[in-house]
């Protein structure tokens, strides 16, 4: 898998601190509510998992499966609803828990869902954005890196559903998919 990765980006520890940042953000911003969290599987298991643990503040989570990449580096612009929530978002702050914001399709099919559902609030929280290959206008309200123009993997984040388990994140050789 290591001689796969082109650089690494940002390391284990780099991931760990920055999500910290986030939590105790979140925390600060969430006090005296009670969210629903959403984890936008799979990619964000590993963040989501990560990151309530650092949230201070009283909450519910549930999972959602999405997905339009399938095994492609390019979003097929389909966004398929896997698995849906258990719970009911009526009147509920929601929070969505997103690995990465790339075009922005995923995230703004899930907000408009979630919005005609009836949710008080939608968040969303990314811990990657790459904002040069948006084809929607989506701003995250919370971010955790602003990446390159180029295809990762690691920290929940996959090709072809390989690379998941990677403790950081890092920049696929295009050998690997351009064959
Ligand atoms: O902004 P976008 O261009 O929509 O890309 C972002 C989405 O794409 C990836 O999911 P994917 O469809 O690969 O499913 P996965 O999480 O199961 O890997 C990623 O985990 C995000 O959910
Ligand atoms: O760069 C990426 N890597 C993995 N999955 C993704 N989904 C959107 N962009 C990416
Ligand atoms: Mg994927």
């Amino acid at each position: 898998m290591q001689n796969d990765i082109k650089e690494v980006l940002y390391s284990e520890e780099q991931i760990g601190a920055k999500v910290r940042e986030l939590g105790a953000q979140l925390s600060a911003d969430f006090e005296g509510r009670n969210p629903l969290v959403i984890c936008v599987l799979k990619g964000a298991f590993i963040f989501m998992s990560d990151l309530v643990k650092t949230i201070t503040v009283p909450l519910e989570i549930d999972f959602m499966a999405v997905s339009s990449y399938g095994a492609s580096t390019k979003s097929s612009g389909v966004v398929k609803i896997i698995k849906d929530l258990d719970v009911t978002v009526e009147g509920r702050d929601v929070l969505i828990v997103e690995d990465i914001i790339d075009s922005g399709l995923t995230l703004s099919y899930l907000i408009d869902v979630l919005e005609h559902r009836g949710s008080k609030s939608v968040t969303i929280v990314t811990l990657f954005d790459k904002p040069a290959r948006r084809t929607v206008d989506l701003q995250p309200h919370y971010k955790g890196f602003t990446l390159p123009d180029e295809f990762v993997v690691g920290y929940g984040l996959d090709y072809a559903e390989k690379y998941r388990n990677l403790p950081y994140i890092g920049i696929l050789k295009p050998q690997v998919y351009e064959k």
